[in-house]
């Protein structure tokens, strides 16, 4: 099955029975978790409607970025980012590089505080930064991250149902303590609006990749189209945004995970509207030492694959070598 289309997920009767006993058997959760299944195998996209999260709350998300954004740069850059910071905080248009090229964003990164006790040669580690000329920013994106760290919690029930392993699949040493980063983007306009391809590499908002972890949930500006999506057959597509939906994406952990059953999938970003685009990734991640290595069950399927297609990795390692390689 080939999607030319990112299918639509009403996650509805997932949300309303995460946790229970009898999950697995709710023929309405049966139905979410089959929907999954076929959009994380054949496009690694999906939107979700039906999540509970409040339209005003991710409203309000965007509404400050946009505040944020239009300060002058000395106002923005008392926040900016450093390895003092732990690479959290403010970085300016074209600082953030993608395979070796120059986003055309600016953006705040927010990533989960560490313990006390947490290594301190871990360059992740340092104080989340946050605008004061922005008022109520703080906790607004602290409300935010709460209950979008909920929504990762269930989605992550339901893809463990997808590939037939019990609901708590994710939680414990692999997920349960989950890492997250939250990214605070915005992208100008680029010069030329007839501009839909990167051949020439620097009017691109957010160059071609996949992301690190498990899942990743954008909040996106309605009425701009900018996020494009390759499909397994090698188009992009645009991805609209759809009002109430989040658009939701696999990381490469999950690829492993799955031993490639669910692959991570390439996008980015191109905004050639005349509107300055904000939008909000949240990205659900493993613990930050999760062990991933390919599930023993996933690894002599019924589509003919033997054995672990891909070596462990420690998720802590893997997203610290991507951090360093766009900023270090
Ligand atoms: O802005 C977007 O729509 C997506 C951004 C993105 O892909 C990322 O930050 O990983
Ligand atoms: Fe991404």
């Amino acid at each position: 099955m080939l999607f030319d289309s990112v299918p639509i997920i009403d996650v509805g009767p997932l949300v309303r029975k995460q946790g229970h006993d009898a999950m697995a058997e709710d023929p309405g959760v049966r139905a979410v978790v089959r929907q999954l299944d076929l959009a994380c195998r054949h496009m690694g996209f999906f939107y979700v409607t039906g999540h509970g999260v409040s339209p005003a709350l991710s409203q309000a998300v965007l509404d400050v970025g946009h505040e944020f954004f239009s300060l002058s740069e000395s106002q923005k850059l008392r926040i900016g980012m450093s390895s003092a910071s732990g690479f959290r905080g403010y970085q300016k248009l074209g600082e953030n590089v993608t395979k070796g090229h120059p986003d055309q964003h600016e953006a705040i990164d927010y990533f989960k505080e560490f313990e006390p006790s947490a290594r301190p040669e871990n360059p992740l580690v340092g104080p989340n930064q946050w605008p004061d000329s922005v008022s109520k920013f703080r906790p607004l994106v602290q409300d935010y991250l709460g209950v979008m760290i909920g929504l990762g919690r269930t989605i992550m029930q339901g893809i463990a149902l997808a590939l037939g392993g019990p609901r708590d699949l994710f939680e414990g040493d692999r997920a349960g303590d989950p890492f997250w980063i939250l990214r605070v983007i915005g992208y100008p306009p680029v010069s030329n609006l007839n501009h839909v391809s990167d051949a020439d590499g620097d009017e691109v908002g957010c160059h071609e990749h996949t992301d690190y972890g498990l899942l990743t949930f954008v909040n996106q500006d309605q009425n701009i189209t900018a996020l494009q999506v390759k499909t397994k057959c090698q188009k992009w597509i645009w991805v609209d945004p759809i009002p109430g939906t989040f658009v939701v994406n696999i990381g490469d952990m999950l690829t492993i995970w799955t031993n490639g059953l669910y692959q991570s999938t390439l996008h980015r970003v191109i905004n050639n509207n005349d509107k300055y685009r904000v939008s909000v990734p949240f990205f659900y991640e493993p613990n930050f030492n999760a062990r991933v290595e390919p599930l023993s069950f996933l690894q002599n399927n019924s589509v003919g694959i033997k054995g672990a297609k891909y070596a462990p990795v420690v998720y802590g390692d893997h997203v610290i070598k991507k951090v360093l390689n766009n900023f270090g």
